[in-house]
């Protein structure tokens, strides 16, 4: 079966996305490993798969895979590169909820949804104070994706990154950001990828660097966030929500055999 493909990128964190509301590429973790190496395969940091939706007021489900084989629940730059692909300002099915989206000329808006704090929810291993982790100081919290933020150095991403995704405390990984708070209304961010490394940005992880900034009250509500490949903007907003704001960009369509 021929397999066409878009390969896209959220400000250099990029994707091969799969359309399969028409045929299921029935993909296995092996082969969505091949597909994600960047000398055997095409190459990204994630793949993501569209399917026609089982919920309510969706437009279509997506499911996010990082280039280990791992599914994520949530994956903000992705979403906002299926919702371009899609078009119509499309809601999105995911593993972390209904995701509105909307595109305002080069920018697309995804409501990431709301934040959980609770260290079942994160998941922890164990009972701790989600702002103050026994690991590095981290702060902790879901955006449907586990997430810690370290506050401090961003250059201790590399080194520090693979012993924290991996650390016993997550049960089920983690993204583990390093936020540097520039002014209370914007911060550097880098972010060590759970099952893909570091990446040129991170969109749940730049939601979850703001809220875990606030709830420390290190920054505002609304906050821009500079990775190494570019600016988000994020607002937590009073009811909840988390809206993540940024361009998508298609780099070109291809077949596999
Ligand atoms: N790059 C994605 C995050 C992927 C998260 C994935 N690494 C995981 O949770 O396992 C983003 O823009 O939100």
């Amino acid at each position: 079966m021929t397999l066409s493909f878009t390969k896209m990128h959220g400000l250099g964190n990029d994707f091969i996305i799969i359309d399969g509301r028409e045929t299921d590429p029935a993909l296995d973790a092996d082969k969505i490993r091949h597909l994600c190496d960047r000398r055997f395969g095409i190459g990204c940091d994630q793949l993501v798969v569209l399917s026609a939706p089982t919920a309510d007021g969706a437009d279509v489900l997506v499911r996010f895979f990082n280039a280990d084989g791992s599914e994520s629940g949530a994956c903000g730059n992705a979403s906002r590169c299926v919702a371009t692909l899609v078009g119509g300002n499309p809601v999105l099915q995911t593993r972390a909820g209904l995701l509105p989206t909307s595109q305002d000329g080069e920018l697309i808006t995804v409501n990431m949804g709301t934040p959980r704090f609770e260290w079942q929810d994160v998941p922890l291993a164990k009972e701790c104070d989600t702002l103050h982790l026994p690991l590095h100081d981290a702060a902790a919290c879901s955006m449907g994706n586990p997430h810690a933020t370290v506050f401090g150095d961003v250059s201790r991403a590399e080194d520090l990154g693979p012993s924290l995704e991996n650390s016993p405390l997550f049960p089920q990984r983690a993204n583990i950001g390093f936020a540097d708070i520039l002014t209370p209304t914007h911060m550097r961010l880098r972010v060590w990828e759970r099952g893909a490394g570091l990446t040129l940005a991170c969109g749940s992880g730049a939601c979850a660097a703001v809220v875990n900034a606030v709830r420390r009250g290190l920054t505002e509500r609304s906050c821009v966030v500079t990775m190494d490949g570019g600016d988000l903007r994020i607002t937590w907003q009073d009811n909840g929500d988390v809206l993540m704001t940024g361009p998508a960009t298609s780099v070109f369509h291809g077949k596999l055999p």
